[in-house]
């Protein structure tokens, strides 16, 4: 439980919760104040589908990481080198802004006589991308996750990714790209390990 109090700061998962009829009246609201007659009929179900498609990009915070990092496994054969996933797709939006954030994530570890699931850890990557984010907070969230259920002797994440509210709007700086890394155990105190983690991740 404390753990998922812990990884769950800015969720409210089940208290609280306007239904969906008043997520479908928001929307209505928005659709006029931008000057748009949500009775058109192109615009009828319009609410509807938002409510659906926001429930999907936002399914985040109906998921604890301790849900799919649940199940370990044991290396039987005694690995115990970096284990990376790289290129891991994800969108997310800005908690200011609430537009798209498009990145890639890649995470490693270093396991202490248990592994993951691979696929486990791009989940992990879909829990805190389908929330509103900021990229620092989503980097040590997927980072803290994987220490706290699998203790591993180290865990790097990187997060490369595009903020659309710096790219469609605001500053319009299209193309630029927002770099941030979390280093746990010995990708922290080894630097030889964090090097091999960079080198890894930037090679093709
Ligand atoms: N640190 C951080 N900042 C972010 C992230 N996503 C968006 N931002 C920034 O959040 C800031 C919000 O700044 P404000 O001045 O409150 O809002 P604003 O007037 O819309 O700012 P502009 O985007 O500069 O027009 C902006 O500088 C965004 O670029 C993120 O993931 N991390
Ligand atoms: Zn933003």
């Amino acid at each position: 439980m404390d753990a998922i109090v812990k990884n769950f700061p800015q969720t409210n998962r089940d208290s609280d919760r306007p239904s969906q009829q008043e997520a479908e009246e928001a929307v209505r609201v928005l659709l006029r104040w931008a000057g748009e007659n949500p009775t058109r009929e192109g615009l009828i179900e319009t609410p509807a589908r938002v409510v659906k498609s926001y429930r999907e990009l936002f399914s985040g915070y109906d998921m604890a990481p301790e849900d799919v990092l649940g199940r370990t496994f044991e290396e039987v054969a005694g690995y115990d080198d970096m284990v990376l996933v790289k290129d891991i797709p994800f969108f997310s939006h800005c908690e200011h802004h609430m537009v798209p954030i498009i990145g890639k994530a890649h995470v490693a570890y270093m396991p202490d006589g248990r592994v993951l699931g691979l696929s486990k850890i791009a989940r992990v990557v879909e829990i805190y991308g389908r929330r509103l984010q900021t990229q620092e907070t989503m980097t040590a969230q997927i980072a803290r996750a994987i220490d706290d259920t699998l203790n591993p002797r180290g865990v790097a994440v990187m997060i490369e990714a595009e903020h659309m509210c710096m790219a469609m709007r605001g500053v319009q700086k299209q193309g630029s790209t927002t770099l941030t890394t979390t280093f746990t155990g010995t990708f922290k105190t080894e630097p030889a390990d964090q090097a091999r983690f960079m080198t890894m991740v930037r090679s093709r």
